[in-house]
């Protein structure tokens, strides 16, 4: 399942995280490759752990903690620090699968990681080429986002990034180790979570209807929970 996120950033945060990343010293993305997808990568990266990659990364944290679709759609155990990458005229990166665990950098901890996600830090207009193409379960989908957007696909899809033939393509991209692990189920969750809020924006919280369908969800997520 692929989740569109619309207005992650404001316009003004976008802005801010652009004039950052223009300062920062970007270096070759096969830093935080694995061995497949090393080979199959070639953008550049902001360093994990410079001041401009935790400073934007708090950021967007910040604002996930506040996106009630993210917290419905990823069911968020850990957030690993988002990462900043740039594809310029003829960079692309070919299919692959992103690594299974991740070690979250200076916290000693490690995640696996369940949900993958691009946060888009260009409009679409300012670029040509470039699109994420993620195999799905329904097909292949091309994503193209507006600046501010943010797409979350299961880590476990064969994806890539179409090369850039125009302009440049800047994003945030990071995983997110969910309390559940299985797509299948994760997404059962989410669809009945957002059917719950549209019975709600007609139906009072103490409609029987309601009341019965929220203690299912509650249920459900109970059992499948893992934390
Ligand atoms: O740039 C993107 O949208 C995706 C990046 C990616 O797939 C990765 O770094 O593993
Ligand atoms: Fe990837």
């Amino acid at each position: 399942m692929l989740v569109h996120i619309p207005n992650v950033l404001t316009a003004e945060q976008v802005a801010h995280c652009r004039r950052i990343l223009e300062a920062a010293a970007w270096v070759d993305g096969r830093v935080t490759a694995g061995e497949q997808s090393g080979k199959a990568k070639n953008n550049l990266q902001v360093p994990e752990n410079s001041p401009q990659a935790s400073e934007l990364g708090d950021i967007i944290l910040q604002a996930l903690g506040l996106n009630p679709m993210f917290t419905s759609a990823a069911l968020p155990l850990r957030v690993f620090p988002p990462l900043f990458n740039r594809y310029d005229v003829g960079m692309t990166f070919h299919a692959h699968v992103d690594n299974a665990i991740r070690f979250v950098p200076g916290a000693n901890m490690r995640i696996r990681t369940d949900v993958s996600s691009t946060l888009f830090l260009t409009d679409p207009e300012d670029y040509d080429g470039g699109e994420l193409v993620i195999e799905d379960t329904y097909g292949t989908q091309r994503v193209k986002l507006p600046a501010g957007h943010m797409v979350l696909y299961p880590a476990t899809s064969l994806h890539k990034v179409e090369p850039v033939t125009r302009g440049s393509r800047w994003s945030s991209f990071f995983w997110t180790q969910s309390m559940i692990k299985e797509d299948s189920r994760r997404r059962l969750l989410f669809e009945m979570d957002q059917s719950i809020m549209k019975i709600r924006a007609d139906l009072p919280d103490s409609h029987p209807g309601v009341l019965g369908m929220t203690a299912a969800y509650h249920n459900l997520l109970r059992q499948w929970v893992e934390m």
